[in-house]
C-alpha cells in the first residue's frame, strides 16, 4: 500500500523549527517508517523573507517548489496544510494553536505549559470535535529508547519502581543575556527552567510512573510541591525542583536549573526493588540506558560469582539504542505517529494523550504557583501567576 501522505505547514523559522523540518523530510525509510510520508508545504514567519530564506536552506531542492512561504495567518488558512507545527516561543503556543484549530487544522505544538489548566482545556475542547491535538510532545516519548526504558521497568524483572529522579540542568549563563528578548529568561517570553526544560525530567516521571501498570486507573498524582529559585532579573526560575507522589506507584524527585550545569551520570535514575536503571545524558536524547542489579539480587543470582547460567544477568549493563544516523535527530518518530493517529482518524495519540498533557499541565501550574513564578502566561503578559 502506498504510504500515507501528511502536508505540513511549519509556524516559525527559528532553532527548533529548522530542526524539525530538517528531519521530517528525511526518508522516512531510514527510520522503518514505510507507511508514512511527510510533505512541507507552507512557512509561516513574522518575515516574509524569512520564510522565504527557510525553504531554501531547509527543505531539499526538489521540496522546494511545492512550499509556500508567507506569515502565520497564510499557513492557517492553507488547504494545502493538514497539519501545523508549532516552532514559537512558550507565550504564543496558546494564540497559535487556538488559530490552527480554528482553522480546522491538526496541531503538533512544542513543547509548551505556558499555558494553565483552563486554557488548555479550551484548546482540548476545540480540537476534540475534530482535530488531532499532540503538545507536549516531547520528541523523547516517541524515540525507540522510551519503549526500551519502560520495557526493561514494566518487565518486572526488578520488582516494583519505589523512586525516580530526573533533571535537565545547564549553565546558560542568564547574566549574559539580554533580559527582554531571550526567551530563556525574558517573563514575557515564559523564561526560566521549569517551562523549557522541566518537560523533559516530567516525561520521563509520566512514562515511569503514570504509565506504570501499578496505576491502573491512570490516577493523577496523589501529590505535588514545588520550589522555586527566583532569577530576580526577570522573574522567572533560576533553578526548580518539584517532587510528584504517585500514592499506589512512587515517588519522583525533578529538577531542572539555567543556572549550573547537571551530572551528566545522573539524568534520570530509576530506584526499583531489585536494581536501578540510569538514562544517558542527555533527557531529552538519550541513546542508551544501564541496568545495575541491587547486591541482594546479584547474590540471589549468583552467591558465588560463578555457575550462574546466565552470569551477565547480575552484572551492570549497558544497553545502547542510538538513533540511526538516516534519522537525523529523531525529531521525525513524532511527526510518523501525528500521521498515523490522523491516518486512523484518531483525535489523539494513545502514547501521549491530552489527560497526561492535562496532568502535566496541572504539575507545572502548581509548581509555578508554589514557587512564586513571574513569568509569562499563555497570552504573553509577564508577571501574573
Ligand atoms: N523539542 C525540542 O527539542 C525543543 C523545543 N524547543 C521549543 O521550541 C520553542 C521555540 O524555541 P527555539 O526554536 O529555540 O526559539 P528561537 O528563538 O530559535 O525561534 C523562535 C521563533 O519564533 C518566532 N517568534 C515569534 N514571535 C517571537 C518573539 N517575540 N521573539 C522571538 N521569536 C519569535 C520567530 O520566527 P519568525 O520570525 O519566523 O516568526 C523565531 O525565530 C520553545 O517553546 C522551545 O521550548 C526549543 C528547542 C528544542
Ligand atoms: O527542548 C529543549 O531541549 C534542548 C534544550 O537545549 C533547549 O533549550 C530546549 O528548548
Amino acid at each position: 500500500m502506498a504510504p500515507f501522505e501528511l502536508r505540513w505547514g511549519i509556524i516559525a523559522t527559528g532553532g527548533i523549527s529548522t530542526q524539525f523540518t530538517k528531519d521530517l523530510v528525511l526518508d522516512p525509510a531510514g527510520r522503518d517508517a514505510n507507511d508514512v510520508k511527510h510533505i512541507v508545504k507552507a512557512v509561516g514567519s513574522r518575515s516574509k523573507e524569512s520564510a522565504d530564506k527557510f525553504i531554501s536552506a531547509v527543505l531539499p531542492s526538489d521540496l522546494q517548489e511545492g512550499a509556500q512561504g508567507g506569515t502565520y495567518e497564510e499557513v492557517f488558512a492553507n488547504p494545502e496544510v493538514d497539519v501545523v507545527y508549532i516552532g514559537t516561543p512558550h507565550t504564543y503556543h496558546y494564540e497559535n494553536t487556538m488559530d490552527a484549530l480554528n482553522a480546522g487544522k491538526h496541531v503538533l505544538c512544542e513543547k509548551p505549559f505556558t499555558f494553565d489548566v483552563e486554557e488548555l482545556d479550551e484548546l482540548t475542547a476545540l480540537a476534540k470535535k475534530k482535530n488531532l491535538f499532540l503538545m507536549e510532545a516531547v520528541w523523547t516519548r516517541f524515540h525507540p529508547i522510551a519503549y526500551a526504558v519502560q520495557d526493561a521497568i514494566f518487565s518486572g524483572k526488578y520488582g516494583k519502581v519505589k523512586r525516580v529522579f530526573a533533571d535537565l540542568a545547564f549553565n546558560i549563563e542568564p547574566d549574559k543575556l539580554d533580559a527582554k528578548t531571550n526567551r530563556m529568561i525574558a517573563a514575557e517570553l515564559g523564561g526560566g527552567g521549569l517551562l523549557d526544560l522541566g518537560p523533559y525530567p516530567m516525561v520521563w516521571v509520566m512514562m515511569i510512573l503514570h504509565q506504570n501498570p501499578g496505576n491502573k486507573e491512570r490516577a493523577p498524582p496523589s501529590s505535588v510541591k514545588g520550589h522555586m529559585r527566583i532569577y530576580e532579573r526577570t522573574g522567572v526560575d533560576a533553578s526548580s525542583t518539584w517532587i510528584v507522589d504517585w500514592k499506589d506507584v512512587g515517588t519522583a524527585v525533578c529538577t531542572t536549573s539555567i543556572e549550573t550545569q547537571m551530572n551528566l551520570e545522573r539524568c534520570v535514575t530509576v530506584q526499583m526493588e531489585g536494581g536501578e536503571l540510569t538514562v544517558d545524558f542527555p533527557t531529552f536524547r538519550p541513546e542508551g540506558y544501564t541496568i545495575t542489579p541491587k547486591p541482594a539480587n546479584r547474590e540471589d543470582a549468583d552467591p558465588e560469582g560463578e555457575g550462574n547460567a546466565n552470569p551477565d544477568a547480575n552484572k551492570t549493563q549497558h544497553h545502547s539504542h542510538p538513533v540511526p544516523e538516516s534519522a537525523g535527530r529523531g525529531m521525525n518518530y513524532q511527526a510518523d505517529e501525528v500521521a498515523r493517529c490522523i491516518r486512523d482518524g484518531k483525535l489523539e495519540s494513545e502514547r501521549c494523550n491530552l489527560a497526561e498533557s492535562r496532568i502535566v499541565q496541572s504539575v507545572f501550574d502548581e509548581v509555578r504557583k508554589q514557587g512564586g513564578y513571574l513569568g509569562g502566561n499563555a497570552k504573553g503578559k509577564a508577571g501574573t501567576r
